[in-house]
């Protein structure tokens, strides 16, 4: 990693490790009555770590004359490896905590054990850590496949990859130490927020200056689902993460917002979370990965164009949808329903898409796992999308809303589209990566491709059953008009599908590892295959059907 370095990059690698270590030895200084003061050691720790790795460099013979590829590839290997560790680690805390609502003894009465800590360490862990390892790999791989084009330094993907696991460690042993900001999916307190902006903009930038240097004059439609992504995430964090903190020294902070106001702001940014986080950048995965494996163009090329737009447009509106029958006045929640209705048009013109372009290659998706993990994800993003189309009708949203149908919407984006699109693109990416003819072993592809359709299954079927009956034993009334059940209750019959859901879940983290190993083993194996496909021959930029 360190080699790739041209000697400015590399005094530039130092002075930044150094001012990390730095800012992170305030925060211990400042911070030393808080708990931020273990953040700040923390940070220190692993800057003086990144010191001494670059300092040694400086030390060693300087290398023959570098032969530079065309292509920067080895930010996307790491990525893709952390992506591999943060989806054990994370999926591996949500089995837990699957476990711990069979078992809600099991906490060894630690504070860091607690469901309410580990829970946003799941999240946390699998969103961004899984998730966002995965973007951020695959995006810096098919932005210079798709402008025919090198990064343009060797050191920014490294800040941004580095910078950005940095955060999401804040996040996971944060939360285990009780800070928290008390926003879902945006916990992190105001220092780890402040770090991840200078990040993020580090990639925006990155992402930017590679597009201005493309030799290809056409930007391909996965580059402006990856470009979303990037840019409404940075509008989304720095806004929802408005605060004050107490002081320098503190951990804690105080939201800008305060009643509605925050819920909504607090709902806009979730929402597109999902909508820019979780879906237009696993699209952009998608409109490259899934042409290129199965060897053809995509369908539509226009429709991809129109549904990046609708999908743009209208996403912003919808978060009033998570505040239905909330003090949140009457006609933004209309707004958010119609709007999140519309929705599901867009939506499947992408599904839609990405199946049709399927057509003339089914016999691939017969005989190809990591083809079918593709075509699966496709239709599970066909169905959770029009699911939540429909759980955004206010009267539909009264049954489901506070039940586990929303945990079964929630996982059936998630597992069977998120997870399933990203091991599709993994299994693709990483024999070219590493030059190799294909990966270790096909049978344990096909054995992962069954485990983790079987275990979506039962995580989801758990869920809408658990879902809906919660949500009908609230609000069954006996003869005298009183609730015909207890609270306690409701929550003593959910115990089944809480098992159920959590053995699903075992099926789907071993999927994972058995990925993992799949994985480790092909970097290892000794067939370098001297003919990869630098450049997927059939898609880029010249739409075939694009008519
Ligand atoms: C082994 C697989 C997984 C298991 C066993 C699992 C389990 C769980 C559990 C038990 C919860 C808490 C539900 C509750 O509070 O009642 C949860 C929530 C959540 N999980 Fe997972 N999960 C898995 C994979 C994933 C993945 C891959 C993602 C995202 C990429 C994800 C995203 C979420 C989200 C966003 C929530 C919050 C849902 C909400 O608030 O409605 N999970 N998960
Ligand atoms: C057309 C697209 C979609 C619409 C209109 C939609 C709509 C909804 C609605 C109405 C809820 C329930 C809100 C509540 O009662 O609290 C919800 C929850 C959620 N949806 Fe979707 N959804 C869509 C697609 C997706 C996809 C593809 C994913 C994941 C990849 C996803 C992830 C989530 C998450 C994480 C939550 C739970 C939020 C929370 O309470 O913590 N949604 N969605
Ligand atoms: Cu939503």
């Amino acid at each position: 990693m360190i080699s790739q370095l041209t000697p400015g990059e590399r005094q530039l690698a130092l002075v930044l490790s150094i001012c990390l270590a730095a800012v992170g030895g305030f925060l211990a200084i400042v911070g030393k009555d808080d708990i931020i003061a273990v953040h700040g050691l923390m940070v220190s720790a692993v800057a003086y770590l990144l010191v001494f790795i670059i300092g040694i460099e400086f030390f060693k013979p300087s290398p023959s004359p570098r032969r530079i590829e065309k292509y920067y590839d080895d930010p996307t290997k790491a990525g893709i490896v952390l992506a591999l560790v943060w989806g054990i680690v994370g999926m591996g805390v949500g089995d837990w905590v699957a476990w711990l609502l069979v078992f809600p003894e099991a906490t060894f009465d630690a504070g860091w054990a607690s469901f309410g800590r580990l829970r946003p360490v799941h999240t946390t862990g699998v969103i961004f850590g899984f998730g966002g390892n995965a973007l951020i790999a695959t995006s810096l791989h098919v932005m210079q496949r798709t402008c025919r084009t090198r990064l343009p330094d060797q050191l920014s993907p490294w800040v941004v990859l580095v910078g950005y696991n940095v955060f999401c460690l804040l996040a996971v042993t944060g939360y285990m130490l009780g800070i928290t900001a008390s926003k879902e999916y945006a916990e992190p307190e105001w220092y780890a927020d402040l770090f991840l902006t200078v990040i993020w903009v580090s990639y925006l930038i990155l992402y930017l200056r590679t597009l201005r240097r493309r030799e290809e004059p056409h930007i391909y439609v996965a580059n402006w689902y990856f470009l979303s992504f990037i840019v409404v995430v940075a509008i989304l964090h720095v806004i929802n993460n408005l605060a004050i903190p107490v002081s320098l020294g503190h951990a804690k902070s105080y939201s800008l917002f305060s009643g509605v106001q925050d819920a909504m702001t607090q709902w806009w940014y979730g929402h597109n979370a999902v909508a820019f986080f979780l879906t237009t950048g696993f699209l952009g995965m998608l409109y490259y990965f899934l042409p290129v494996r199965a060897g053809r163009p995509i369908f539509s090329y226009r429709l991809s164009i129109i549904s990046f737009w609708g999908i743009t447009f209208l996403y912003m509106w919808v978060g009033s949808h998570h505040l239905h029958y909330t003090a949140l006045p009457n006609w933004v929640q209309t707004l958010g329903m119609t709007f999140s209705i519309i929705l599901v048009v867009p939506s499947w013109a992408s599904a839609g898409n990405a199946l049709l372009t399927l057509n003339g290659a089914w016999h691939k998706v017969r005989d190809d796992a990591t083809l079918r993990f593709m075509m699966v994800a496709a239709v599970f993003y066909g169905l959770s999308t029009f699911e939540g189309s429909f759980m955004a009708i206010r009267p539909v949203n009264s049954l489901s809303h506070y039940t586990d149908w929303t945990v079964g919407h929630v996982h059936s984006g998630v597992l069977g589209w998120v997870a399933m699109i990203t091991f599709g693109s993994i299994y693709t990416l990483v024999p070219w990566l590493w030059k190799k003819k294909a990966m270790y072993s096909n049978a344990l592809v096909e054995l992962h491709f069954w485990l983790a359709l079987i275990g979506t299954l039962i995580y989801v079927f758990a869920m809408w059953n658990s879902g809906v009956i919660q949500g009908l034993m609230w609000r069954a009334y006996n003869e005298n008009g009183a609730l015909a059940y207890s609270f306690i209750e409701s929550v003593e019959a959910m115990k089944p599908y809480y098992a159920a859901r959590a053995v699903g879940g075992l099926f789907f983290l071993t999927g994972v590892m058995v990925c993992f190993y799949n994985v480790l083993k092909t970097i290892r194996m000794q067939d370098d295959a001297t003919v990869v496909p630098e450049r997927p021959p059939l898609l880029v930029a010249a739409p075939a059907s694009a008519e």
